[in-house]
């Protein structure tokens, strides 16, 4: 695929001392038939899938108006995580001399939860809200889906991609001969034919359980039970989970309705933010402030990291509260596109007073 247009040159990212030594080369190892896992192992796994995306907590009261409850504990809520929107001049005042650089998860962010993930499309509102954006401001989308996915549905050239949870990242670089160059880094690449047999596995193994949908994200596995009832619920978790067991070189997720299985390799969405930042030579925190903008769990390790470096922030995409590393929150893809359009009008307004046409 090529992210940007032209006929770009594809180059691989070679493993550095730096980057070998955060993430080591792992070697292949397949185990044994699986085995039938122990109830309590399922046990707890159904019951972080019931919390995983849980549908917004209606208590109707007697006129069947949402009772005052939801919205008081909400707002409670967002006196820890306040709303990004309201918090907009004060997120602004950080910004002041930095160079904003921008992270967006896809699904739940740019998209809203839809039962089929071949569906989850973007509106063209919000495409222009990010094609806007990234004008000012240096953009990438950090998603769990295959990078060539993400695209399919992103469709913005200008953009930069990390697709498998970071695990697959596309720099576009115009060298010197003013030739377009995009550098790949992959760092999971070895697992490749490994995420391949797992994939073709469980499409096969899960076939029987209405509605359950394998999708391949190239690095990364998902096996969805959003349309699964909840009664064959613990099907999907003995299949993952033998999987799990078969190939102790790879790990499962949780994810929205989704088990997520992955390399085991110390790498994420965190990693891959930080790796973008120095790649783009975005990385020093006196000058650039990242905002990084996602709805799920995997989003918390970009959180995570910009709480630990003490820069940026996460801004939480969710309408019930949530545990979260996150500073900020929004509570729908429409406030992400409200949030998205203040920072294109902000910086109109700043280069206007700066006398720039
Ligand atoms: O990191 P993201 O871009 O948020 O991707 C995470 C997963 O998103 C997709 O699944 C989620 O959205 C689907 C469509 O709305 C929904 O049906 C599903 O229940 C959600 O989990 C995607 O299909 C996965 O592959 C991504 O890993």
């Amino acid at each position: 695929m090529d992210v940007k247009k032209g006929c770009p040159v594809v180059t691989e990212i070679p493993y550095t001392a730096e980057l070998s030594a955060i993430v080591p080369r792992r070697k292949m190892v397949k185990s044994p038939v699986p085995t039938k896992v122990d109830d309590a192992i399922v046990n707890g796994w159904i019951e972080a899938m019931r919390c995983s995306s849980p549908p917004r907590k209606k208590k109707n009261g007697p006129d069947h108006s949402p009772s005052i409850d939801v919205d008081c504990e909400f707002r409670s809520w967002q006196a820890k995580c306040p709303s990004a929107l309201t918090s907009f001049d004060k997120i602004m005042m950080h910004a002041e001399g930095r160079k904003i650089a921008l992270f967006l998860d896809y699904d739940g962010t740019l998209s809203h939860i839809v039962d089929d993930p071949d569906k989850a499309v973007m509106t063209k509102k919000m495409r222009a809200a990010v094609k806007d954006v990234a004008k000012f401001f240096p953009t990438a989308i950090v998603s769990g889906r295959s990078r060539d996915k993400v695209f399919e549905f992103v469709k913005l050239t200008e953009l930069y991609y990390a697709g498998s949870h970071g695990m697959d990242i596309m720099v576009p670089e115009i060298g010197s001969t003013n030739k377009k160059v995009d550098h790949l880094f992959q760092p999971a690449s070895e697992f490749l034919p490994m995420m391949d047999e797992v994939f073709r596995s469980l499409i096969e193994s899960t076939k029987g359980i209405e509605g359950c949908k394998v999708e391949n994200n190239k690095f990364c596995v998902s096996v969805h039970y959003r349309n699964v009832d909840e009664k064959d619920w613990n099907l999907v978790v003995q299949y993952v989970n033998n999987v799990a067991k078969a190939y102790p070189k790879l790990r499962v997720t949780h994810g929205r309705k989704v088990l997520e299985i992955r390399p085991l390799i110390d790498w994420d969405k965190g990693k891959a933010v930080e790796f973008l930042l120095n790649s783009l030579g975005l990385i020093n925190s006196e000058t650039v402030l990242p905002i990084y903008i996602g709805d799920d769990r995997t989003d918390e390790d970009a959180f995570k990291v910009l709480k630990k470096r003490n820069c940026g922030y996460g801004i939480l995409v969710s309408s019930v509260p949530k545990e979260t590393d996150a500073v900020f929150s929004l509570k729908d893809p429409s406030e992400v596109m409200a949030f998205l359009r203040l920072l294109v009008r902000y910086k109109k307004r700043q280069s206007l007073n700066n006398g720039e046409n």
